[in-house]
This record gives C-alpha cells, structure tokens and sequence, in this order.
C-alpha cells in the first residue's frame, strides 16, 4: 500500500512514512556502530526561547531516544554573550564524545548568526551550515547538508514526479532552507524560481506561485500563499511552521490549496517531521566520518 496519502484526502502527502524509513534504517546503523562500542551523541544550542524551535527540540528529545542517540540540548538566556556562546561551541568542537553540533535560529539581535555558524566545526554540522559544507552543497558533492532541505526533497520524490523541466517555484531563500532546496532542485535538473521579500513588494509573487508545478514555500509568514493562486495539479510542500494562538500552521491557505493541488504537505505532519529524522540521519553521518578521519 502507498501510505504516503490518506485514502479520504488523497492529496494529503504526508511525512510519517518517510521519517519512519529513515528512522529505521538509521536504528540500524546505530546498532552496527555499537558493536565497535560507540554511540553518537547530539548536542543542540539554544539561546533565547522561540515557539518554533520549542517544537523542533522536543521532536528531537523524542526521536533520538527512540533509536538509540544520547542527545541535550544547552538553553542559555537570551542575555548570552556571543563569546561565552563562541567559547561553548569551541568545547564542543573538540569534544570527542560529542558528534553533532546544531545551534538553533533564531538568535538574538546582539549575536552574530553567521559568525556562530561559521565557528562549528564541519565534520560535526549536522545542519550543514557551514561554508565547508554548503559549498560542497553548491558545487554538488556529498557533504552533511540541511535537514529541512533534505526533507523537502524526500517529500517531493515520494510523489514520484520526475523533476528534469519542471518549474518549480520556492518561496522564501534563508541559508537554511530556500537557497539549499534551489541547489538540490537545480541539481535535478528542474526549473528553479526564487522569490524573496523584493517579488512580493513588486507584486510578482503571485505571477511566480501561479506558475508552479511544484511549489515550495519557506518564508515563515502564515497564509501567505492564497489557495486561488495554486496551479491546478501542482505539487505544494509547505515548510512554514508559524504559531498562531495555540495552533501550529503553515506559510500556505491549506483549505484553498487542498482543492487544487495534485499532493499537499500538511502542518504539522509534513516537512518538519522529516527534518527531525534527517538529523539524526546526520548526526550517524557525522559519526561515521570522525569514525573514519581517526583511523585515517
Ligand atoms: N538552526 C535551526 N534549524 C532548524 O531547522 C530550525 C531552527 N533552527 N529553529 C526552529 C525551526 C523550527 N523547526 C522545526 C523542525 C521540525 C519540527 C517538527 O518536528 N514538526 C513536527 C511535529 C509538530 C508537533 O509536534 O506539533 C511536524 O511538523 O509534524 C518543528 C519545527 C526547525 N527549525
């Protein structure tokens, strides 16, 4: 059975088969790796509190212990510094017990993102936020690469659609999401759009969504994708996690898509449930290559 559907709403594309495949087979390599007697272990670095990254941490917390990865997370006050913050990664770093880094975003206004991301050291960025590893990102090569992006491509390939042509169109361009899910998609061989904040305030948005036969949407703002402007058929991932009230919802009018799309990721369930094993994933990656870079 293809259970990537809900029989009911049968362009409802959902993560859990995914992130359960993924998951096991991950178990699986933890498992080998403890008859050499390690474990890998994933760190996490907050600073400040942010509803988003609430979510995404007790994810964490859950699917790590679930197969087997020791994992914490350091909540600092918002108040930190960026060289107590810069001093506490360089521990890390060198930590041998310590596989995977990732900081969560957003920092505070005071700290330089960049600086932090820049400063972890690269065979541990399970994010794969680091020069070393976005570059290797960029020019196509295998490296450790950003989770949500690697969610969205997983999503996209479940439907089955084949990419080479298609025009695809992502909404949002951060470091994180937008600019490494064009990369992969490009890769593909597909007809990338990016749209940024300078498309919707010369009111392009709509002329680039309408366009697309597959739309990705990472920007971060709730319903700012009308249901009117999805093309009939078209392949919607959306990647927004936004809290409104007590409600966690996407970037796109889900109601309004649902009638039009061919496939549609819903919030939560969707691309964020994927993201959470993609980093686990990583964090196994990580392990290995350490494993690997000690015994030359
Ligand atoms: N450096 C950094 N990288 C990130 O990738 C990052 C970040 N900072 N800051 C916060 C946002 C948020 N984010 C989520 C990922 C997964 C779920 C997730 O597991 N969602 C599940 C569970 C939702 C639920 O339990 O309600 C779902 O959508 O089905 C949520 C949120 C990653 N972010």
């Amino acid at each position: 059975m293809n259970a990537l559907y809900d029989v009911k709403k049968p362009n409802l594309l959902y993560g859990k088969v995914i992130r359960d495949q993924i998951l096991s087979e991950v178990a699986a390599e933890i498992e080998e790796l403890k008859k050499q007697h390690v474990a890998p272990f994933l760190m996490t670095i907050e600073v400040g509190n942010d509803p988003a990254t609430a979510v995404y941490k007790e994810s964490q917390r859950k699917l790590a212990a679930q197969i087997g990865i020791n994992y914490e997370t350091i909540e600092l006050s918002k108040n930190t510094s960026e060289e107590r913050l810069l001093k506490m990664i360089d521990r890390i770093n060198r930590d041998p017990v310590i596989n995977g880094l990732m900081v969560h975003m957003p920092l505070p206004e005071h700290i330089d993102a960049r600086k932090v991301q820049w400063s972890i050291n690269s065979l541990k960025d399970v994010e794969g936020v680091t020069p070393y590893n976005m570059g290797k990102l960029f020019l196509g090569a295998e490296a450790l690469y950003p989770c949500t992006a690697e969610s969205i491509m997983a999503l996209i390939k479940a439907t089955g659609v084949d990419l080479k042509g298609k025009e695809v169109t992502v909404v949002g361009c951060s470091s994180i999401v937008g600019k490494p899910v064009a990369t992969m998609l490009l890769k593909e061989e597909a007809t990338v759009s990016v749209c940024h904040y300078q498309t919707s305030k010369r009111g392009m948005l709509e002329h680039h969504v309408r366009n697309a036969e597959i739309l990705v949407v990472a920007a971060g703002v709730p319903n700012l994708i009308p249901g009117e402007w999805i093309r009939e058929g078209a392949i919607v991932i959306d990647a927004g996690i936004n809290r409104v009230g007590k409600d966690i919802v996407g970037d796109v009018d889900f109601e309004g898509a649902l009638k039009r799309a061919s496939y549609i990721t819903p919030v939560p369930g969707g691309v964020g449930s994927v993201t959470v094993a993609y980093l686990m994933k990583n964090t196994v990656t990580a392990l290995k290559r350490q494993l690997a870079a000690q015994h030359g």
